[in-house]
């Protein structure tokens, strides 16, 4: 997809900025991509170990940095609620020196098209089972840091909050305080007690990234992060990196869009196979460790040690059951009965991801924003949603649409690998 090379310039100036700030820049810039808001794109040919980028651990905001640490937010608040309020109150700050980078993020506009967590009701309603747990367990946790926050911030409207809570979570790197010793005061807890959740940065030009199943690693160490090029790359190209493993649901509900070809996209068969169980049989399941996180992969086989195990609890006697999950026993003598099983559940699944499609295609759509949308400039518009029409839109209808083709096209290859 041709990018438009020369950016806007918010982001000229943005990059003056980050240049002044510990990010060095070599061959790539930002672009404008058609679906995907601003990337990166190769400047020149680039080579395979090349460094593009390297930002100082100095350019970084994390719960470590003593601007962040200067707030003296609630200590049991999480880093992600703290990197949001610290936002937040940026935002509200006119002299903040961060105003050239935040000058570059999308808009609250934006995100009201991209993020489901923004979508109308109606449309969330028509998400995929796993897509649906997974927004329900963001708003959870973003509902838990407001809680700690609102009194904490007085001058900072829940809108406001959600925002710069969802920049955070859309634009933050793995960072686990290399640069700092084991024990050092300004670590937000014992390195002992760290879990992913506590190790965020905000990493200046790199969140320009936009993410692919294969592109460059981005590598952190004492001194910063770097990406450097997993390949040659031609002037003009869109230069990726990976955000991690992650699969189409994942990718929807964080970050508001899906790859059309994921190698880590497999399909939670959990709203399939658990309403078959029985309170004993879930009982079972979850003393031997196989309850829930069934999925099916677009590989052979297409399902996992978990979903056999479910399934031959399902369909044959017990001891069969018992036989395959001690594993004494593979169980290839009654593969054919767990396939048949299988296939008559992934036909009934076939039938309502058609039945939901038809229901996806015909939301009315009260498309009021779009044309705006594409003209909005970032810096004007900022954090600032008031006056966004909340209505269905066309976007809405193409992401959730594409979604449901993609879990379609996944279980119709399993139903023909089935021998459906
Ligand atoms: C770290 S930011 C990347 C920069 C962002 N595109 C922007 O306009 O500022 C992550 C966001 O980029 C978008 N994005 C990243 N990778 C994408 C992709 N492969 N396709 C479509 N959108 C993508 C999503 O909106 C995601 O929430």
């Amino acid at each position: 997809m041709a990018a438009a090379l020369s950016p806007s310039e918010e982001h000229t100036r943005f990059i003056v900025w980050a240049e002044k700030n510990g990010v060095e820049i070599n061959g790539i810039a930002p672009a404008q991509f058609v679906g995907r808001g601003m990337g990166i794109v190769a400047a020149r040919d680039l080579k395979a170990g090349e460094r593009l980028v390297h930002v100082s651990n100095t350019a970084l905001v994390s719960a470590a940095s003593p601007v962040v640490r200067n707030y003296k937010f609630p200590p049991t608040s999480t880093i992600h609620g703290r990197l949001a309020a610290f936002l937040a109150l940026n935002y509200t700050d006119k002299n903040s020196v961060y105003r050239p980078w935040q000058e570059v993020w999308p808009s609250q506009e934006e995100f009201k098209t991209i993020l489901p967590i923004y979508w109308p009701q109606k449309v969330q309603d028509l998400l995929p089972h796993a897509s649906k747990v997974l927004l329900s367990n963001q708003r959870t946790k973003l509902e838990k840091d407001w809680t700690d926050f609102r009194t904490f911030l007085p001058s900072i409207s829940k809108s406001l909050f959600t925002y710069a809570w969802l920049i955070v979570n859309t634009r933050t790197f793995y960072w686990e305080y290399p640069d700092l010793p084991k024990t050092h005061v300004r670590l937000p807890k014992k390195r002992a007690q760290f879990t992913a959740d506590d190790c965020y940065a905000m990493c200046p030009f790199m969140d320009y990234f936009n993410h692919s199943d294969v592109g460059c690693d981005p590598k952190n160490d004492a001194k910063g992060y770097s990406v450097t090029a997993d390949r040659d790359y031609k002037a003009g190209e869109e230069v990726y990196v990976t955000y991690g493993a992650h699969t189409n649901d994942f990718l929807l509900v964080e970050y508001g869009f899906t790859l059309e070809s994921n190698k880590c996209n497999s399909l939670s068969l959990d709203h399939v196979i658990i309403p078959q169980l029985s309170p004993d049989q879930s009982t079972i399941l979850k003393e031997d460790g196989f309850y829930g996180n069934y999925t099916l992969t677009p590989s052979t086989p297409t399902t996992c040690h978990r979903t056999q195990a479910a399934l031959r609890l399902l369909s044959l006697p017990s001891r069969r059951y018992s036989a395959f999950v001690s594993g004494t026993d593979e169980g290839a003598v009654e593969q054919p009965k767990i396939d048949k099983y299988l296939l008559e559940l992934l036909e009934g699944y076939a039938r309502q991801i058609m039945e939901t499609l038809e229901e996806v295609e015909g939301l009315a759509v009260e498309d009021l924003g779009q044309n705006r949308r594409a003209s909005r400039s970032r810096a004007k518009s900022m954090a600032n949603g008031e006056g966004v029409k909340e209505g269905v839109t066309t976007e809405h209808k193409d992401v959730l649409a594409r979604r449901w083709r993609q879990i379609r096209d996944v279980v119709n290859a399993a139903v023909r690998e089935l021998g459906g």
